[in-house]
């Protein structure tokens, strides 16, 4: 039972000695009543042993600390492990039900029932508290900094209004808001302070490269060629859209853009890299980089003084690279260190930087990248921001971009843009209320990928704007592109027909029944079966990117690690599967045809978290080192996995592989930054905490060509549905300031 404090804290019974004896000095009745629940609630699972370890660090080195302070450490702590910032008091006493990450049955029920005294929740120590209080608790303890407390330089928490940070956090929060901010102010004076002629020029430049084909007859505006331009005149600025909507296509311009116009005022091209957060997104921004380069007409390009000294035309499109490395790569990562190589004292040598997929980049890797960006340097941020938000806490392009479907752009925006690109910027779009932010924000809002009559589009579309009534209409309207199935179990047999040969009969497209449709794992496993006989090193280099390229056609998606529906499950029982039809020898340990995920960076080996290789069994004699170069002679049958990487196909024992999973199934959430021609999103039967509509909306934007949406159980699609409903709101204070 719970009764009241005099902070107001409703408390519970008396502690145990075993919660008292790990505290310094002995707490009064409040504080050991929390630090008891505190114990009991980790004991359970509902807090992190690392949020009781803060409580008892911050009782320790304030023994007098009230409870309200500790409480919400505790939950600011907590809070941080479901990828929030902060922790928004309001919003925890608005619905302090759901303040531990419990799923709400769990919740109802309590967990107290067979123990002495119940579990109380946080809602009922919370049920007396109001803000004023607990703001009022937070501004009196020494462990707290807050706005207008005389300096309080080292307290481990700070109060900003009505959010709690972990000083570290506010710390980053504070240093990306800075950082952005000075970067646009630095733009907007570049923009006021452009004279008529160098708008002429950008103009021109810029006709050249989005010619007006595309747009006219539909009378929207070239939203691509006004992101580049919004680009090429900011220190900062992001690309924001969904799949296909020609992200990487501007970016592409705006590099050719930026190196003519560094190439006429300087006669230097610009130092340019480009990066993304996984190893995964890092390889696909490179490929879409050289694919939008091969489109990119020599009539389009912006022209270019010769070089010095000679007489010849230079052309644009060598000095737009298309290697991308990954985050940590760029910044130099240590080995058991949070601090990178590169830093505000050790600055990267470049120029431009385009950063892809920056939904995924977290606030602490925004923070380490804008600290070691040189002052002049330009960063470009491209990505979706309706995609998941990033694993660690922070979700800095979805905040940044909280504003982009409003536009927000200021009336000398709009003119400005008018002038250099000749488009109208709607007036609906356009409120002098906006911010400066907004000001470098550009949303491109048409998918070149998907036709008019995509099922894959329309879906995502649906989900996105959670018009939860139009999903299950939509998946049985027939679009050639979707298939939309339940599966009563997981020995049913149209799970096994979408497995083995990616269920094409479910497709309405006649194209889909043909050689052309969906495929499922069989595809690969055949390919591994042609392994050609006594390759030399170069064939069997052939066969292994076909092997790859064969395994990437298809990928399950699910939305939990763990259960029959989630990637456990469905890994064991797909393995199953393939072993009962003799497509692989056997169904768990190490075989020829697992297919795996890396799970950690692993510098020495080159791989990276996200990373897919395949087992092969290797032929006699094949003499081949990590790199697929010749090397060492294997055994007949010895296995290797073999992966694509950036710098080539590499092939590895696998006991060198030290953190690899099964991944026949793949959560959506690792899945992020990649893309499959077929995309089977497996729903489980029920509601779980962590379905919501970003992440469905990013399971259903990695299918490309052919998507399949399979409801497990007899949940009939109400799943999809509810979770459309529930959109994840991050707390943070990035765009409370002057963003
Ligand atoms: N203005 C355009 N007109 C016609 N097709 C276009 C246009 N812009 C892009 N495309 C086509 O749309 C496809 C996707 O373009 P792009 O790869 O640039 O998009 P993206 O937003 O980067 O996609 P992703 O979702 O892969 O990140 C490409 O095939 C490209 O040729």
């Amino acid at each position: 039972m719970t009764r009241q404090s005099q902070d107001g804290l409703a408390q519970e019974g008396q502690p145990t000695q075993q919660s008292t004896a790990r505290t310094l000095s002995v707490p009064d009745g409040a504080t050991a009543s929390l630090l008891h629940t505190v114990e009991r609630w980790t004991a359970h699972g509902w807090l992190r042993s690392l949020d009781q370890a803060l409580v008892l660090f911050l009782h320790e080195l304030d023994p007098l600390a009230s409870p309200l302070v500790l409480l919400a450490a505790a939950l600011a702590s907590h809070q941080l492990g479901r990828g929030h910032v902060c922790l928004d008091l309001q919003a925890t006493l608005d619905n302090s039900r759901f303040a531990l990450s419990l799923p709400p049955d769990t919740v109802a029920q309590g967990s107290g029932a067979t123990e002495p005294t119940p579990l109380p929740l946080p809602s009922e120590l919370l049920a007396q508290v109001n803000l004023l209080q607990w703001q009022s608790a937070l501004q009196a303890s020494a462990l707290v900094a807050a706005p207008g407390k005389p300096s309080q330089g080292g307290t481990p928490l700070v109060l900003q209004g009505d959010r709690l940070y972990l000083r570290r956090y506010w710390q980053y929060e504070q240093d990306v808001a800075q950082a952005i901010g000075q970067r646009i102010t630095a733009s907007q004076h570049l923009r006021q302070g452009r004279s008529a002629a160098q708008d002429a020029i950008l103009r021109q430049a810029l006709d050249q490269l989005f010619p007006p084909a595309g747009n006219q007859a539909t009378d929207a505006p070239d939203w691509q060629k006004m992101a580049c331009a919004l680009a090429a005149s900011s220190a900062f600025s992001i690309i924001t859209g969904g799949p296909g909507t020609g992200k990487t296509t501007t970016v592409v311009k705006l590099l050719a853009l930026l190196q003519s116009m560094a190439l006429q005022q300087n006669g230097r091209p610009l130092r340019i890299c480009l990066a993304a957060p996984t190893g995964k997104a890092a390889a696909r921004l490179s490929e879409s980089i050289v694919q939008a380069l091969q489109r990119l007409g020599d009539a389009q390009l912006p022209a270019v003084p010769p070089a010095p000294g000679s007489g010849e035309v230079r052309s644009l499109k060598p000095l737009i690279p298309s290697d991308a490395q990954t985050l940590h790569r760029l910044l130099g990562s240590r080995p058991d260190s949070r601090h990178f190589r590169h830093d505000a004292q050790h600055p990267l040598a470049l120029d431009v930087l385009v950063v892809d997929e920056a939904s995924m980049v977290d606030l602490e890797m925004m923070a380490a990248l804008l600290s070691a960006l040189p002052a002049q340097a330009r960063l470009v941020l491209l990505g979706d921001k309706d995609q998941l938000a990033s694993v660690e806490a922070g979700a800095v392009l979805g905040e940044l971009c909280a504003q982009s479907e409003r536009g927000l752009y200021w009336h000398e925006t709009a003119q400005w843009l008018q002038q250099v690109t000749g488009q109208q910027v709607p007036a609906e779009l356009q409120d002098m209320a906006g911010k400066p932010l907004d000001q470098a924000v550009a949303m491109l809002r048409v998918s070149h990928r998907f036709h008019a009559d995509s099922g894959i589009g329309r879906l995502a579309g649906v989900v996105n704007t959670g018009r939860r009534k139009a999903i299950k209409p939509l998946l049985k309207a027939g679009y050639p592109d979707l298939a939309a199935y339940a599966v009563p179990d997981l020995t049913h047999s149209s799970l096994a027909q979408l497995v083995l040969d990616g269920g094409g009969k479910r497709f309405v497209d006649s194209a889909a029944k043909r050689d052309a449709g969906p495929v499922g794992y069989g595809h690969y496993l055949q390919v591994l079966r042609e392994m050609p006989a006594n390759p030399s090193p170069e064939a069997l280099n052939q066969w292994a990117l076909r092997l790859l390229k064969a395994h990437g056609e298809f990928q399950v998606l699910c939305a939990l690690r763990s259960g029959p529906w989630g990637v456990e499950g469905l890994n064991e029982r797909i393995a199953q599967l393939l072993a009962h039809r003799e497509l692989i020898a056997q169904s768990s340990g190490w075989y020829a045809g697992r297919p795996v995920l890396v799970t950690r960076n692993d510098y020495s080996l080159k791989l990276m978290n996200g990373d897919i290789g395949i087992t092969v069994q290797m032929p006699a004699g094949q003499a081949l080192d990590a790199g697929g170069a010749s090397g060492a002679a294997v055994a007949q049958g010895a296995l290797r996995v073999v992966f694509a990487t950036s710098e080539g196909l590499r092939w590895v024992l696998p006991s060198r592989l030290q953190a690899v999973e099964t991944v026949y199934a793949m959560t959506i959430h690792k899945s992020q930054g990649s893309e499959f021609n077929h995309a089977a999103v497996v729903l489980p039967p029920s509601l779980s905490p962590i379905m919501t509509r970003e992440l469905v909306y990013t399971g259903i934007t990695r299918a490309k060509r052919w998507l399949t949406v399979v409801a497990g159980g007899s949940s009939n699609f109400s799943v999809l549905e509810e979770a459309t409903e529930r959109q994840v709101r991050r707390s943070s204070g990035l765009r409370q300031g002057e963003l």
